[in-house]
C-alpha cells in the first residue's frame, strides 16, 4: 500500500525487510530531502514534514529513510546501505553525514581541460569508501579534440566493470545513456570539480520534475522554504538524483580502506611481494615495481596510489594532534579548575 508511494522516492526491499509487518501497517517510512541546521524536512510521498532538530535524534543526513509513527513523530532511523561522510572541522572527531542510502554515483569529469587519471581515482577512493557504485561521466564529449573512445578505454582500465559513459550533456539523447542506473527505486548522486557540467547534468536528467516539485511545494504550508526541493529530486525515470553542496565539496580524507579497494590491482600484486610490509617504493622483491618494470601496471597509477596514501596518513595524523591538543587543554581546564576550587 505505501510501496507506490514510497518507490518514487527510493524505497527498496532492504528498508522493507527492516520493518514488522505490523509497523508495515501502523507507522509510516520517510525519506529526509533537506537537513537544515534547526529543522530536518522528510517526505512521505503523500506530504513533507518538518522535524525540529533536537538532541534526542540521532546523527542523520539527507538520503536517510526514517520511521514516523501515525502521528508524525520520530521512531527510528533506517539502517543505511551506504553512507558519505567526512571529518567535522574543528576538532575532527566525529565525522559529518554527507548523504546516505546512495545506490550510484557519477563522478563526472570533463574532457577538455579538467580530464586527469589521477583525479578520478581519487574519486574512486571517495565511492569505495562510501559503499556506492562508481560510475565515471565523461562530460562535454562535444568538446573533446582527442579521441573520445581511446579516453574512455582509458578510464575503463581503472577498474575492473568500471562503467564509463561519454556525454555531452547539453544534448539530451546523449544524457539518455545514464537511465540505466537512474531507474524506478534507484538512488543516484554527483562528484566532480567545480564547472565540469553536474548542473548541467542535474537539469537534463531531472529538469521538468524540478520544476514540478516546486509547483508542489508552493501548496504546502512549508512553501516558503524553496530550497526544501534542492536536495533530493525525482527523475522522470523513476530514479531520485540527490544533490546538495555537501556532496559537492567532498573531498578525500579517512578513507584508507577505501584507496586500497580502487587500487585492488596494486593490493593483489602486493601479495607476491618478498616481505608482507612492502611499501613498493624501493624494497628487493617487490612484485608491485616489477609489474611496472615489466609495463604491466602504470607507473603514474603507482604514484598516485602513494600520493592519495600519503594524504590519507597526513589526514589522519592531523587528526590525531587535534585530539591530542583538545585532550591537553582538558587536562589545563581541569588543572585550573583545581587551584580555583583550592582558592575558594
Ligand atoms: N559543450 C558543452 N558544454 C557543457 C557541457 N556540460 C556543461 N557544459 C557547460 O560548462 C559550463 C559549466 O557547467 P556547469 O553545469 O555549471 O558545471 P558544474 O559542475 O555544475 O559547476 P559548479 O556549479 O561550479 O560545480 C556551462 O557553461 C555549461 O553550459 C557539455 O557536455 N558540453
Ligand atoms: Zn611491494
Amino acid at each position: 500500500m505505501h510501496f507506490e508511494l514510497l518507490q518514487p522516492l527510493g524505497w527498496q526491499p532492504y528498508f522493507q525487510q527492516q520493518l514488522t509487518l505490523e509497523e508495515w501497517e501502523r507507522d509510516r517510512p520517510a525519506r529526509i530531502v533537506d537537513y537544515q541546521r534547526s529543522v530536518i524536512t522528510v517526505d512521505t510521498g503523500e506530504e513533507r514534514i518538518a522535524l525540529p532538530v533536537s538532541m534526542s535524534l540521532p546523527a542523520m543526513t539527507v538520503g536517510d529513510w526514517v520511521l514516523l509513527d501515525a502521528d508524525g513523530r520520530f521512531l527510528r532511523c533506517f539502517t543505511r546501505s551506504s553512507l558519505f561522510a567526512r571529518k567535522a572541522p574543528g576538532t575532527a572527531q566525529r565525522a559529518q553525514l554527507v548523504a546516505a542510502n546512495i545506490d550510484t554515483v557519477f563522478i563526472v569529469c570533463s574532457l577538455n581541460q579538467d580530464y586527469s587519471l589521477n583525479r578520478i581515482e581519487r574519486y574512486l577512493a571517495l565511492a569505495h569508501e562510501a559503499g556506492v557504485e562508481p560510475v565515471v561521466v565523461l562530460s562535454k564529449a562535444d568538446l573533446c579534440t582527442d579521441d573520445v573512445e581511446a579516453r574512455v578505454a582509458e578510464v575503463q582500465a581503472l577498474g575492473a566493470q568500471l562503467p564509463v559513459v561519454a556525454v555531452n550533456g547539453l544534448d539530451a539523447s546523449s544524457v539518455a545513456a545514464l537511465a540505466p542506473w537512474c531507474s524506478a527505486g534507484r538512488t543516484v548522486a554527483l562528484m566532480g570539480s567545480s564547472g565540469v557540467g553536474k548542473s548541467t547534468l542535474v537539469n537534463a536528467l531531472v529538469g521538468a520534475a524540478v520544476q514540478r516539485t516546486a509547483g508542489i511545494r508552493e501548496d504546502d504550508d512549508e512553501g516558503r522554504h524553496t530550497t526544501t526541493s534542492r536536495s533530493l529530486h525525482r527523475i522522470p525515470g523513476g530514479g531520485v538524483l540527490l544533490d546538495t553542496p555537501g556532496m559537492r565539496e567532498l573531498q578525500l580524507a579517512d578513507c584508507e580502506q577505501g584507496v586500497e579497494d580502487a587500487f585492488a590491482d596494486i593490493a593483489a600484486l602486493a601479495q607476491r611481494c618478498r616481505f608482507g610490509d612492502c611499501s613498493h617504493r624501493s624494497e628487493p622483491g617487490c612484485a608491485v615495481l616489477a609489474a611496472v618494470e615489466r609495463e604491466e601496471m602504470d607507473e603514474r597509477r603507482l604514484a598516485n596510489y602513494h600520493k592519495l596514501l600519503r594524504e590519507q596518513a597526513q589526514n589522519a595524523s592531523s587528526v590525531a594532534e587535534k585530539r591530542a591538543q583538545a585532550r591537553a587543554q582538558g587536562k589545563r581546564n581541569r588543572y585550573a579548575m583545581k587551584i580555583k576550587n583550592r582558592r575558594d
